[in-house]
């Protein structure tokens, strides 16, 4: 396990009402913190989906136990035997890969997040900031169409701003020849398992298992291209004693209901534990780490964890990443589900629109990186 000690969201000189808020937001986030089902030694679970395929309620029952079990405490696990063939995943990172390196900046420009009021397109490294930080990374961003859903969908979709049609912007076949098809291959089958997932989800909070079903008929579902450059000059140099850390992505939790995240083997994740020490994830072969997001924690009033994690890329290899972050249709205003109340429990959130939390979360990364301190307004708990 790697660690090194906690740095919270940089504080400027003028410390403002804001930005003290915003830390202490952060602080009050520290996984699980006092929570009496975190095991003493910080592990990811990792979760066999094999009984969850099966045609027996019991065994997918035993798979949602588990969710259960790491939603409660570490608000991560990984999945193994997932049904996604590694060639697609290898594929992804290739298509990944292809458009960071091949695509000239002119090109990338002609897809630049700025001409998009959802958050799709390329984002230069700079351009967003979660905690103030300066990020290494660049990204692509990406949402659902019905053209990239195997089911078809239900021609009901609607953006995170209630809109409708199709908003992304995508790269030219002509420069990127394949690009598309490719992504469609990957999501498609993502998709399809996060639907399944969302099933697991169910069972695992005492509801039927096809209680969201109905809620994920034309989801959210923002996926991102990622690429953090090499910060080291060879395999042997020692970034970890360095005093500035290549932030790769500043600390911060994920916005929709739980993230599948694949990446390339060139480590960088890191999870914050209640110690204030990052843990660095270090996913099985094959695996896809799973998180819970902040709309699920909303959701489920706390019962669930959102996690606070980063990205650091102290190799000296690329790192290229896929994060799919998954909602319900944002269209959907969801309100505490019941199995999470106690008798007589009043809940801590208000009944939201998943699009409209989700985007104004979106929005407060592009706001000169005051991404936390921007935050209050959607956690803002029942009077
Ligand atoms: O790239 C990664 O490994 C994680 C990305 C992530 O946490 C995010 O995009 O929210
Ligand atoms: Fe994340």
């Amino acid at each position: 396990m790697a660690t090194d000690t906690m740095t919270l969201p940089r504080q400027t000189d003028t410390t403002t009402q804001h930005e003290a808020r915003s830390t202490a937001y952060l602080e009050s986030r520290l996984a699980a913190k006092d929570n009496p089902n975190l095991p003493s030694t910080y592990t990811i679970p990792i979760i066999d989906l094999t009984p969850s395929f099966t045609p027996s309620l019991s065994a997918r029952q035993s798979v949602a136990s588990q969710i259960r079990s790491a939603c409660t405490s570490t608000g991560f696990f990984y999945i193994t035997s997932h049904n996604i063939p590694s060639t697609s995943c290898t594929a992804i990172l290739s298509q990944a890969e292809r458009f960071f390196s091949t695509l000239s900046p002119a090109q990338k420009e002609e897809l630049h997040i700025k001409k998009s009021e959802l958050g799709l397109g390329w984002e230069p490294s700079s351009y967003t900031s979660i905690a103030g930080d300066v990020e290494t990374k660049e990204a692509f961003n990406f949402g659902y169409e019905e053209g990239l859903d195997r089911s078809g969908g239900d021609g009901k979709y609607r953006n995170l701003d209630g809109s409708e049609g199709n908003r992304n912007l995508w790269p030219k076949e002509s420069e990127l020849a394949g690009f598309y098809e490719g992504v469609k291959e990957y999501y498609g089958g993502i998709l399809d398992l996060a639907r399944h997932l969302f099933r697991l989800f169910a069972l695992s909070l005492d509801l039927p298992e096809t209680h969201f079903d109905h809620m994920t008929t034309h989801p959210g579902g923002i996926a991102r291209l990622m690429y953090y450059p090499p910060t080291a000059s060879s395999p042997n140099s020692d970034l970890a004693s360095n005093q500035s850390e290549p932030i790769g992505l500043g600390a911060h939790s994920d916005y929709e209901c739980f993230t599948l995240l694949l990446s390339s083997p060139t480590p960088g994740l890191e999870i914050l534990l209640p110690s204030g020490h990052w843990h660095r994830a270090q996913p099985p072969p094959n695996s896809f780490i799973v998180n819970v997001a902040d709309f699920m924690m909303r959701w489920t009033n706390g019962v669930y964890k959102s996690t606070i994690h980063r990205v650091v890329n102290r190799g000296c290899q690329a790192r290229y990443s896929v994060p799919f972050f998954f909602s319900v249709n944002y269209d959907e205003v969801v309100e505490t589900l019941p199995t999470c109340l106690k008798e007589g429990e009043v809940s801590r959130f208000k009944p939201i629109r998943a699009g409209e939390y989700i985007l104004e979360r979106l929005n407060t990364t592009t706001k000169e990186g005051k991404g936390f301190a921007g935050n209050e307004a959607v956690f803002e708990e029942n009077p």
